[in-house]
């Protein structure tokens, strides 16, 4: 069984640490020798009755006035084995050193009564059992040592010592009495404790023989010191170094000095070998008395060392041997009489924990935790209550009367708001010329033709937003506006912006004007994308590009009255129908902004040569129309010929395709019919089919470029193809064709860098970038997508240096378009810069701070600078749509990216420098 279960203080039938507890006390009654039994001397009196009981039996008449039953903790007959005296007599105690628990165990008794006999057994079992836990428990750390000494003539000696030297005792204000200078040995093993044994019993006997040969006159006290470490101890929350020890004291014989010494030398030895003796036995008589009487401890060498074990913090066992001859029986009732004493003593045993000064700071911050939580409780357990309760009262009729102010106040103010409104909305009405108002009034007509009731709270809405448009506008200063304007998502009409929805409608004039204010980005392209390629979206998207006429001037702002999603809480409040008729509304307000659609698209297609537009308004799958700004990105609106054949997307539907001609800065506009193609995937890419695909083209300004492919048709790369470097590139020269072959690009390539060539010397591209293109790009068909690149941007250098009037007549719509769409681009790449950043560019690029005609120049200085604007992906991809080029796929986000990064990587392909 494990030790720690078995004797752990707190498990242990007779208390546990700090629990008062009397010595144990315990009688050995030794057999007789047969020396003893040869001289019939054996005739005992004394008779173990039971395990407790001892019984005088003297058939002497004169003796049998003594008591004759004398009752212990243990009775040990003659018979019983030391091993059976260890475990019922000493185990308990001697053990309890290992949980911390300081231990004695005392032999008493008289001359060649069995002492050492005894003790000897009790420590070699003692030990023994030590060693055996701390190998049942290798995870604990502990250390065992070793000290013996000899009180003799009032003398302490050293027994693990060569010198007889005495020891002298010192007073530790913690430890109390000490032995200066004592050895103390590590005991390694179970040999060598015997070893160390061997030693002290050759040193006892070596005195002996010089003083007394018959008897051990002499007390022995063999100490083990048990130090466990922190962890074999009750955790984190009990932590420390448990350090104790168990002392073994093999008393000198108890018989009166008379009865053993005569005069001389004797005398003296008996004198002090009693003074010892009968202090102890003064001190055990005090103690068992109880009383708070002085202890003379000090009196003795003996009583001083064990003073711990005697009467205080220590468990305590005493064995009480009798020498069963009759001639010894006074001494025997002696003992008795002892230990009857000692049985009366109780003792005070706790856990030595040695706290390590950390451990011992955690323990008193718990402490000083537990009375601060003390100390709160009975703050709170104070009548305070009373007053609480009412403060309590009070703030709760304070809040109710504040609520009673702010719902007043927020009367006041609604109707602030809608007196406001009102003028406003008449102000903006005298404001707009004959035709805008004829917009106006058919977009309120259309809306009384459903629901008059809940048409007009969009219409309001609209207006609102006009009002909080016109303010805003009066508020920015002129480096805001260019930033500002065109990027803001709300619904336009101006002859310089395009037109599209704004934030939620729902929300107030005053959350507009924030609104407003803040989306710089103003990107909706990737929404009216995602809408055309899940048309089931359409209809819960009420974000929808319309184009504006270009014939309009004066700039107006007219909101479309759209329900959007948090206009559903108003309308829980206003209208108990509204859940019911939000279907219908919404079908409304759709069929509204169409109507809308058309009447602006009708301004526009007045100037379009293709009527195709008009589809935007009668086919359902062309719901979505767009801005200007759109239509850099709207793609796949119409079906390709295959398409329309089919009603399959074209070839694999999966990169862009477009073809060109190849007659160089010609001019001239392709065919309906030959203009890019674009599938579903890559719906950012410029290209789309018939009128879609030449309005792209026209407002990018890509007029010389599309002209210039004019006779070979060729293809893109395909998009998600260029990844794989080194793989054969399908490439196509006809149109119905998406895989072209190899010989195809050879062709293709030459073709096109003799292009390049020709714009470089046209655009006075430098000869370094000139050097590193043509080094780095040799025909791969992983370069398709680079040489499209440079291509692209030398066709927008030459179309922004070329001198006016040398571009072609029918561009300036396009060319216009294009220049907003850089406007626009470059404000948003410039929002990402604070105003500081802002004003050193442009004094940087030499431009003009003061009218909004910089524009143009700022587009042109961050196209031919990019090193100038941050590195980010979001900066690479609207440089990227500055180029007209769409970065949707991996390979071309990769090389924006790499073009912008300041630290270019190994690849030199990758780090080609876009800049001239
Ligand atoms: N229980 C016992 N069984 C057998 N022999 C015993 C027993 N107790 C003691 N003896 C023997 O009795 C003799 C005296 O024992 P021991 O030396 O232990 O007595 P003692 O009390 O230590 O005497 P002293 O006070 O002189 O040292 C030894 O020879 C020992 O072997």
């Amino acid at each position: 069984m494990a030790r720690g279960e078995e004797l752990h203080p707190c498990d242990s039938p007779r208390g546990g640490a700090g629990q008062k507890e009397k010595i144990f006390v315990s009688v050995r009654l030794r057999p007789a020798s047969e020396r003893e039994r040869a001289r019939k001397d054996i005739v005992t009196d004394w008779e173990c009755v039971n395990s407790t009981t001892i019984f005088f039996k003297s058939s002497i008449p004169e003796r049998s006035l003594f008591p004759s039953a004398h009752m212990f903790d243990r009775v040990f007959g003659s018979d019983c084995s030391t091993r059976e005296v260890y475990e019922e007599g000493a185990k308990e105690v001697a053990l309890a050193v290992l949980d911390g628990i300081n231990s004695s165990i005392f032999a008493y008794g008289q001359t060649s009564s069995g002492k050492t006999y005894t003790m000897s057994g009790i420590t070699k079992y003692t030990v023994a059992d030590i060693f055996d836990y701390m190998e049942k428990h290798p995870g604990r750390e502990y250390t065992l040592k070793f000290s013996a000494i000899e009180i003799y003539n009032e003398s302490v000696r050293d027994l693990l010592s060569a010198d007889s030297l005495p020891l002298r005792l010192l007073d530790d204000p913690e430890k109390g009495t000490v032995i200066e200078k004592l050895i103390e040995e590590t005991i390694e093993d179970q040999d060598h404790f015997h070893e160390l044994i061997s030693i002290c019993e050759a040193q006892r006997q070596i005195g002996e023989t010089s003083l007394n040969e018959m008897s051990s006159r002499s007390h022995q006290i063999l100490r083990l010191t048990v130090v466990s470490s922190e962890s074999a101890y009750g955790g984190a929350e009990n932590a420390g170094t448990l350090a104790a020890s168990v002392n073994f004291v093999d008393l000198a014989g108890s018989e009166r000095a008379s009865q053993t010494l005569s005069a001389g030398q004797r005398l003296k030895e008996g004198s002090h070998i009693n003074r010892s003796l009968l202090t102890l036995g003064t001190v055990i008589r005090k103690l068992s008395t109880g009383r708070n009487s002085h202890i003379p401890y000090r009196d003795s060498k003996l009583t001083r060392i064990l003073q711990n074990s005697l009467g205080g913090n220590a468990k305590t066992a005493i064995i009480c041997t009798l020498n069963p001859a009759r001639s010894h029986v006074e001494q025997s009732r002696n003992t008795l009489l002892f230990a009857s004493c000692a049985k009366e003593v109780t003792m005070n045993a706790h856990v030595n924990i040695v706290m390590s000064d950390k451990t011992l700071v955690k323990q008193l911050q718990r402490e000083l935790a537990r009375l601060e939580n003390e100390m709160r409780g009975l703050r709170s357990s104070t009548p305070v209550t009373i007053d609480s309760a009412a403060d309590l009262k009070e703030k709760e009729l304070l809040i109710a009367k504040m609520e009673m102010e702010i719902a007043e106040l927020t009367r006041q103010r609604d109707i602030a708001q809608s007196k406001v409104q009102e003028l406003l909305q008449e102000k903006q009405y005298e404001l707009l010329n004959p035709e805008e108002r004829s917009i106006v009034e058919a977009m309120t007509d259309q809306a009384k033709l459903g629901d008059n009731k809940l048409a007009h709270e969009p219409d309001n809405r609209m207006m609102e937003r006009m009002n909080s448009q016109n303010l805003l506008q009066f508020a920015e200063t002129a480096e805001d506006n260019f930033l500002l304007d065109g990027s803001s998502p709300r619904l336009s009409l101006t002859a310089n912006n395009f037109v599209e929805l704004g934030p939620d409608p729902s929300k107030s004039w005053e959350d507009g004007c924030e609104t407003i204010g803040e989306d710089t980005d103003g990107c909706r392209e990737v929404k009216c994308i995602e809408i055309q390629e899940r048309p089931s979206e359409i209809e819960k998207k009420p974000d929808q590009c319309v184009s504006p006429p270009d014939k309009l001037d004066q700039k107006v702002d007219i909101i479309v009255p759209v329900k959007g999603e948090s206009e559903k809480g108003t309308d829980d409040v206003n209208n108990a129908d509204a859940d019911v008729s939000y279907e219908s509304l919404k079908k409304k307000i759709q069929d509204m902004q169409k109507t809308i659609n058309c009447l602006l698209n009708l301004g526009h297609m007045d100037q379009s040569p293709d009527s195709s537009e008009t589809d935007t308004c009668s086919s359902r799958s062309l719901k979505v129309t767009r801005s200007r700004s759109c239509r850099a990105t709207l793609v796949g609106l119409s079906k390709s010929p295959e398409e329309q054949k089919t009603g399959t997307p074209a070839s694999d539907g999966s990169y862009n395709v477009y073809q060109r001609t190849e007659s160089s800065f010609s001019g001239e506009v392709p065919s309906s019919r030959n203009l890019p193609r674009k599938d579903s995937r890559f719906s950012g890419a410029i290209h789309r089919s018939n009128s879609e695909d030449l309005m792209s083209l026209r407002d990018f300004g890509f007029n010389g470029m599309t002209g210039l492919h004019s006779k070979t048709t060729r293809n893109m790369v395909p998009a998600d193809r260029q990844t794989q470097r080194g793989q054969d590139l399908d490439l196509s020269t006809s149109r119905g064709s998406s895989h072209p072959s190899i010989e195809d690009w050879s062709s293709e390539f030459e073709s096109r860098r003799r292009e390049i060539i020709a714009l470089w010397d046209l655009c006075d591209v430098p000869l370094v970038h000139r050097s590193y293109f043509f080094l780095l790009f040799r025909g791969d068909p992983s370069d398709a997508v680079y040489i499209e690149v440079e291509l692209r941007r030398l066709s927008f250098l030459k179309s922004t240096s070329a001198p006016k009037g040398s571009q072609g007549t029918g561009k300036s719509s396009s060319s216009k378009a294009l220049s907003q769409e850089r406007e626009m681009l470059s404000r948003r790449i410039l929002k990402k810069h604070s105003r500081k950043e802002r004003e050193s560019l442009y004094e940087k690029w030499g431009v003009s701070l003061n009218t909004k005609q910089r524009s143009l120049q700022v587009a042109r200085k961050l196209w031919t600078n990019t090193e100038d604007i941050d590195h980010s992906m979001e900066s690479a991809q609207l440089v990227a749509k500055l180029l007209g080029m769409e970065v949707t796929s991996h390979v071309q986000k990769e090389m924006f990216e790499l073009s912008f990064s300041p630290k270019p990587p190994i690849n030199k392909r990758k780090s080609f420098s876009w800049r001239t």
